[in-house]
């Protein structure tokens, strides 16, 4: 039996209303050292709340907070903020502009001058930054910025990090880099990282372990390639790219649609199914004097649509069709170039392994 491991962060069943209203519903999770776990939602959906919970700066309503199997708070104990040996990096991350670099990365930290000096030119090392040890944070560029804040909230080991959407204030190419150095400076020094975004990008970049929240829950919780590949529901597919909807009704576990027929394990006879499909699992076929591909297990029967309008997107083609047999308008889209003319008829087909199917409604 491998060792069971105590998570370096435990949240058990945390709440918070504020006027009434729920906005951190039954929140649990771990995160264990070194392992970085993103909270993903949309805007307002409690994440921040739940991280000032963890931080201490906001008491929840019930619900436990574990750090290293030690309790740090519930409802009739706490540890305050500055005791919790948690890191705290947001968007808005600050530097001191009067201190030096080496100032603000010692800010936090206890013990005598040459313990200070070794821990500070240690995490400036990591961040490569010791050229910039006495420089003030206005002579330094945006990412070098939010390196000196990285270091100035490892600097006391912290056991526990949480980061609220620390990479918002980067422009695209920086923060790719900048995220990149940051998970593996925090994977060195194994604290467990809690970070908050509402990106689905950064979370698939960044996290060993994402949990989706939405309108205060966590709905569903898993590793990235699991969330994308098995999402629970409509909404969870639509937060991670665009989606086409094609609605069926069941007979005898199969749903018969123009696309061909889908499983539909688990419904009864008569029930309203969402068939979902990422742009990418369209296929695009041509006419051949009126007839699309011939049908295939693995890809159902071809349906005829009219391109609406074609646009590069750089690394692929995003091709909007109206089908022929609605009118309903779906999106595929190609690697590279393709941009066949608006009025051109071209068949689809979807493939079976790719598509979800949910009753009608859900998310
Ligand atoms: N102190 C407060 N008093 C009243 N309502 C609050 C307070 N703090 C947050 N809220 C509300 O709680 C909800 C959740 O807010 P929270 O900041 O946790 O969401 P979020 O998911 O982090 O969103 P964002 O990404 O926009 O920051 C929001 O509707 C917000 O308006």
């Amino acid at each position: 039996m491998p060792e069971q491991q105590t998570p370096r962060l435990e949240i058990r069943n945390l709440c918070r209303s504020y006027d009434g209203r729920a906005v951190v519903q039954d929140v649990s999770l771990s995160v264990m050292p070194g392992q970085v776990t993103c909270l993903l939602g949309p805007s307002g959906c409690g994440k921040s709340t739940t991280l000032r919970m963890i931080a201490g700066v906001e008491m929840q309503d019930s619900g436990t907070i574990h750090v290293d199997g030690s309790l740090i708070c519930d409802t009739h104990f706490r540890i305050p903020p500055e005791r919790r040996r948690i890191g705290l990096m947001f968007q808005d991350f600050a530097l001191f502009p009067h201190l030096t670099v080496a100032q603000n990365v010692a800010f936090g930290l206890d013990g005598g001058r040459a313990e200070q000096r070794a821990r500070v030119e240690e995490l400036l090392t990591r961040v490569d930054l010791m050229r910039h040890i006495d420089s003030y944070p206005h002579h330094l560029s945006g990412g070098e910025q939010q390196r000196v804040a990285l270091a100035r909230a490892l600097a006391p080991k912290p056991r526990v990090m949480l980061m609220d959407e620390p990479f918002s204030g980067l422009d695209n190419r920086l923060r790719d880099e900048i995220r990149d150095e940051t998970l593996d400076v925090l994977k060195e020094e194994g604290a467990a990282v809690l970070l908050v975004t509402h990106e689905p990008d950064e979370a698939m970049r960044m996290a060993d372990e994402i949990a989706l929240m939405r309108g205060g829950r966590i709905v569903q919780q898993g590793a990235p390639y699991n969330i994308y590949n098995a999402p629970r529901d409509k909404a969870a597919v639509a937060f991670f790219s665009d989606i086409n909807v094609i609605r069926g009704t069941v007979q005898g576990a199969l749903t018969e649609t123009p696309f061909g027929r889908f499983l539909a394990p688990g419904q009864p006879d008569g029930a309203e199914v969402e068939i979902v499909i990422r742009p990418q699992h369209l296929r695009i076929d041509f006419d051949r004097s009126g007839q699309g591909p011939l049908p295939t297990a693995e890809h159902g029967t071809p349906a005829r649509g009219v391109v609406q309008r074609a646009r590069f997107m750089g690394n692929e083609s995003l091709v909007e069709f109206r089908m022929d047999h609605d009118g309903s308008v779906l999106k595929a889209t190609v690697p590279n170039v393709f941009l066949p003319k608006p009025g051109k008829a071209l068949w689809l087909t979807i493939r079976r392994d790719r598509c979800f199917v949910f009753p009608a409604g859900r998310g």
